[in-house]
């Protein structure tokens, strides 16, 4: 079997970075010390060369992930080993802090990039979640965190067939909570919306999904991809088979091109690193705050307050600044430790392409 890798997001720039003497794959799954990736020859089980092994002992930041584009190399014996990880122009990172661990917090200082060369990222937001509303905070968060890893958020608010008056409403109140972000209301159920989320993709474009659980997430990417690829809730209920089904495809070609990016640790992604996206999520209040008559103005109470006035006037909604608020204080404490800030400086060579890319062209596919 042969693939065409530039239906897989292969371009030439990408190729002038590729080392003499080895052949591009993009890694498709990654298993302790081995990848699974495809090259133009077919699909191969790759181990890590001594490069790859060094580097990632040093940073962990380092290891190859679901998404990466890498040189292999042919070996004397007969087989490929992956060589070296090309630059990456996005990557969802997740810092040294697992949220799960005793006390909630445990800073090991261990980077891990959960997903590289993400061009869209697409934040599912279910119109309707049981009983409640979408959830505009979750979204700002989401939207934060997508443009942190340097991909162009789209909010899709799923499930739409489940809203029934007022659904224009609610996409607005989604505008104001994600400004300059397309977003689009879809319903798997019905195929409302599902042709406008492939066409992101332009026939060789990377997105994943985030989005909380049960925001149809899986449901959409079987629509997009056209057969059954993955199990909905109600089939791993019945089966038993828990998620094992996603983990074996984590990167999904689709039919009319594209790809898609599904692996457990993407949708677990909570709140990292946001540092840059909060600002760029909340770019309507860093507008007003610039105007405040205090530089270091803490919009509290301060005379000649922008922020405070549009809260008066209506123009800012109260829950938008408390969300900014609360998303500042966690990107602040974030930034004090000091690990995260050395890992944003061993990943600023690979981001720097991805801030002129969010430049020059954040919002169309
Ligand atoms: N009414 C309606 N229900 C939907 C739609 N899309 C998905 N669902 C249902 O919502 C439930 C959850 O869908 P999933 O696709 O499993 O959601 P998910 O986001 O993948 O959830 P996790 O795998 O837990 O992250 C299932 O019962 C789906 O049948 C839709 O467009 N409309
Ligand atoms: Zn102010």
């Amino acid at each position: 079997m042969s693939y065409d890798l530039s239906l897989l997001g292969w371009t030439d720039l990408r190729a002038a970075e590729l080392p003499a003497d080895t052949v591009p794959a993009r890694v498709a799954r990654v298993d302790r010390g081995a990848a699974e990736v495809i090259a133009a020859d077919g699909q191969h089980h790759v181990k890590y060369g001594a490069r790859v092994r060094r580097a990632s002992a040093a940073d962990p930041v380092a290891l190859p992930c679901v998404g990466d584009w890498a040189a292999l190399r042919w070996l004397p014996e007969g087989r490929y080993e992956l060589d070296e990880v090309l630059p990456r122009t996005t990557a969802f990172i997740r810092g040294g802090v697992s949220r799960d661990s005793v006390g909630g917090l445990s800073g090991d200082g261990q980077g891990q990039v959960l997903a590289a060369n993400v061009d869209l990222v697409f934040v599912a937001e279910p119109s309707m979640h049981s009983t409640d509303f979408a959830d505009l905070g979750r979204i700002e968060r989401l939207v934060a965190l997508a443009w942190e890893s340097g991909g162009t958020p789209v909010v899709l608010v799923t499930k739409s067939d489940l809203f029934e008056n007022g659904l224009d409403e609610l996409l607005d109140d989604v505008r104001v909570a994600a400004p300059g972000v397309d977003v689009h209301a879809v319903s798997s159920l019905h195929g409302d919306g599902v042709p406008l989320v492939a066409d992101y993709l332009g026939g060789s474009r990377t997105a994943v999904i985030l989005g909380p659980s049960g925001a149809g997430k899986s449901t959409l990417v079987n629509a997009l991809a056209g057969d059954p690829l993955m199990e909905t809730q109600q089939v791993r209920a019945a089966d038993g088979r828990g998620r094992h089904t996603t983990v074996h495809r984590e990167l999904i070609p689709l039919p009319a091109g594209g790809l898609i990016i599904d692996t457990p640790g993407i949708r677990r992604i909570g709140l990292y690193d946001i540092g840059d996206g909060v600002d760029l999520v909340f770019s309507d209040i860093e507008a007003l705050a610039s105007r405040c008559h205090f530089g270091d103005c803490g919009h509290s109470s301060e005379p000649g307050c922008a922020v405070l006035a549009a809260l008066e006037s209506g123009e800012l909604p109260e829950r938008r600044l408390e969300s900014w608020r609360k998303l500042q204080r966690e990107a602040a404490w974030m930034a004090s430790r000091t690990d995260a800030r050395l890992r944003k400086e061993q990943l600023s060579r690979w981001k720097f392409i991805t801030k002129e890319m969010r430049r020059s062209g954040r919002n169309r596919p």
